[in-house]
This record gives C-alpha cells, structure tokens and sequence, in this order.
C-alpha cells in the first residue's frame, strides 16, 4: 500500500505532500497512493519507547503483548521496549523469544524485549545475558526494573559482560536498605500523612555508584525513571566527565508531585515516587539540555483489584502510552525536534534500534512515523483506553494532542486515531 501525506508538516516545517511507498519515504510522487489529508498535521518519526511493561507471560490480565502493542501504536509509537519482569521473567533466550514472537503476530509495534540482568530478578546470579543477546530477540538492553541490581560486585560484572555486543544495563536506581516499607516521597507531605518516606538519596546513591562502576569499566550505563533534581546533578557530572551514561524521565515525573498523595488515591502510587515541584522543574530542565537523554513511559498496568485498594496494598504504577506525547506536549509546548529527538531519535539509539527515529526528509528513511494534531484536545477517559487496565492517573484531564496516524514500515497502524488492523 502506497500513501501521500497531503499538506503534512514533517516538525513544525512548512507543509509537503510527503509519499510513503514500499516502507520507506519515496523521493518522488507515487501513482495510486491513498491520499491521507494531512492538512495541519505535524508528522513525527514513530515514537519509541525505553520502558514499557506488557505484563505478558504471566499477567494477561492486566495487559497482553496485543493490547499494550494497541496501546502503543495510538500513542504514536512504532517501537517499545518490553520490560523483563513479567512471570516467568524474560530471563532466558526463550521467555525474550516468546515476547518478540508476540510483537511480531500482533504486528503493530516492533516489540524489543529487554532481558533480565539476574535469575528471576532476584540479584544473586547472573542471567545468560549471552544467550539472550544471540537469541531471535537480539536483546540488547538488560535490566532487573522493578528492582535495582544492589549488588555492586554483580552490577560491575553485569556492565563488563554486556561490553562484548554493545549491550546497555538499564539500572531501576533504588537503594532497597533505604527504601525499606516505602509508600510515596519522603518529604513534608509523607510527614504529614505518616507514610513511610522513599527518600531522593536512596535513587541518588545508585546513580552516583553506578556511574562510577561504568565509568571504571567503560561500560555503557542507563538510568530507568530519575525522578529527582540530586540525581540530575550527579548525572549532569558524570557526563561532564565523558561517561558513557543515558537517563530517562517519565512523563507523570515531568508533570505531577508527592502533594497528589494527600488523597490517598493509589492511582498515584509510582516507583520511583512522584516528588516535589523543585524535582519537576529540575527534570524539565535537564530534558531541555539534554541531561537526561529520553522521555519512556515506564507503562505500568495492573488489574483492578491490585490498584483500588488501600495506599499501602496497591502496586506501584502507572499507564502511560497513550498520554505519553500529549503530557510531553503539555509540558514543553510545540518545540517538535525536541520530541523528536527525546522521544525517538535518542531512544532508538539506546535501544539499537536500527530504522526508527530516522529522517523523515530523507527519501529512502523506513516509514516509521506519526501524525499528531496539535490544534485538537481530548479528555482523557480510562474507558477509552485501549490498554487493558485502567490505571491512569490523567482521568478527566483535558489535554492537547491528538495521534491521528502512526505508520510502521509502510502499513497504517492507526488512521482517524484508531487501530487500523
Ligand atoms: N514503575 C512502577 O511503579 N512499577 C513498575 C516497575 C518499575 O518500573 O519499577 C511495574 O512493573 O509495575
Ligand atoms: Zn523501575
């Protein structure tokens, strides 16, 4: 199927009639292509995400690799990552295999697992980080989120090993001594609601740990999720001193704080925890001078009965890829190569993800792209979703940005904002 992108503006650019043909970008018009009126549409390369959780093997009742690879395509993304930690954990050549085979039937979404750093997430035993990396699955990124790989002696070999494929060990920075019994950020308010506070530091220490440890090996380092302005500075340094590190940010980090926990609604229970307005302002700072590389969404389903319960009972998580680009729209306004770069050029290339995040100017460039609407506006309704759960916490929110159309090499995943196969 051929495509032309009528009047759509590739990044804020003046309109072109853009022609899509046998994948890729065509350099010039292509007879019989179905006309797509692009008409004050902003065509974006397909987004990608770092951090996703599908929750499948294992927990399909909270999200399958079909519904969250639906969620994904409609939040304009062409690409995500599959966190390790479903059950069983994708800590073998086959679970990784199992995850892409599904990516691949569901077909609306490159789905990339991220393989597991130790056996079972448990932090004692090295996985077969290896096999994972020749498997079908070409795992390039490891990590134990949901944990952090605490053991510093495991981590250095871990960051070592993956050395020999260009692998990346994305790191879930929690030091667990500090974070014993946590419930939200500890700070003023956790004082006030007497919760057991999950303190800056505790993210911090990793992070300045870790950054040490590749630094020493020449490894290459990812920060899942930073949530705190001391954690940006450490990174800010690090960097500074040429060390091969890259760090995201969510976009609830970038928009929502610790004062939503007042309710006690658990909707807003995340790990990392939402933090202060100065935590905000520091992490939008560092997306703007790129500090930190990458927006993921960290997309966290859970089954109703493992969110509507007490605070203290309810999982830690949130969706996120369906609001993902409208929040970061929110958040920054229209600054297009901005996004572009955060949320798929630089995560393509953590990722090695070869063919997306590339230039839709380009003729010949894989057509992996997405049409947004920056003039129209949605409420959010957990409902409408089209992730299996249900835990949102922008319900009711008006927000700015529509995902018209999102291509993946060629084939419309979604048209007129909806699921196209
Ligand atoms: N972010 C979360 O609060 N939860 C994630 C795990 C994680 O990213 O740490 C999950 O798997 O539910
Ligand atoms: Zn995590």
């Amino acid at each position: 199927m051929a495509y032309l992108l009528k009047g759509v503006s590739i990044l804020g650019a003046a309109p072109v009639d853009l022609y899509i043909e046998k994948g890729v970008i065509s350099g010039k018009p292509v007879d019989g292509a179905t006309v797509v009126d692009a008409t004050g549409l902003i065509a974006l390369p397909g987004l990608v995400d770092v951090h996703t959780h599908l929750r499948e093997p294992g927990r399909e009742d909270a999200e399958t690799v079909e519904t969250g690879s639906r969620a994904a395509a409609l939040g304009g993304y062409t690409a995500v990552c599959a966190m390790a930690n479903t059950s069983p954990v994708a800590d073998t050549a086959g679970v990784v295999e199992q995850v892409w085979r599904l990516g691949r039937e569901a077909g609306l979404v490159d789905v990339q697992p991220i393989g597991a750093v130790t056996v079972g997430l448990a932090g004692k035993q090295m996985a077969e980080l290896g096999a994972m990396a020749t498997s079908a699955a070409n795992v390039r990124i490891f990590s134990d989120d949901g944990f952090c790989v605490a053991d510093p002696k495991l981590m250095r070999r871990a960051l070592e090993y993956v050395k020999a494929f260009d692998g990346v060990i994305a790191q879930h920075a929690e030091e667990p001594r500090l974070t014993e019994g946590a419930q939200m950020h500890e700070g003023e308010v956790s004082t006030r609601l007497g919760l057991t506070g999950w303190p800056a530091v505790a993210e911090e220490a990793i992070i300045a740990r870790d950054v040490l440890l590749a630094e020493h090996v020449g490894s290459r380092l990812h920060v899942c999720h930073v949530s705190t302005a001391g954690s940006v500075e450490v990174l800010r340094q690090a960097k500074a001193r040429g060390v091969r590190v890259t760090a995201e940010v969510t976009p609830h980090h970038l928009l929502l704080t610790d004062e939503l926990a007042a309710g006690y609604d658990p909707v807003f229970k995340v790990n990392p925890p939402l933090r202060t307005a100065s935590d905000v302002a520091a992490l939008r700072q560092a997306v703007l001078d790129g500090v930190i590389d990458v927006v993921a969404t960290d997309h966290a389903p859970h089954a109703v009965q493992d969110k509507e319960c007490e605070w203290s009972y309810a999982r830690p998580g949130m969706l996120g890829l369906e609001t993902a680009l409208p929040i970061v729209l929110s958040v920054f306004g229209p600054q297009w190569d901005l996004i572009a770069d955060r949320m798929s050029i630089a995560p393509a290339r953590i990722a090695g993800l070869d063919g997306h995040g590339g230039d839709l100017t380009q003729a010949g460039t894989p057509a992996n792209l997405t049409l947004v609407d920056p003039a129209a506006s949605w409420v959010v309704d957990p409902a409408g979703l089209a992730s299996r759960s249900r835990n949102t916490p922008y319900a009711g929110m008006t927000l700015p940005g529509r995902i018209v159309a999102t291509f993946l090499r060629g084939e419309a995943t979604v048209l007129d904002g909806k699921v196209a196969k």
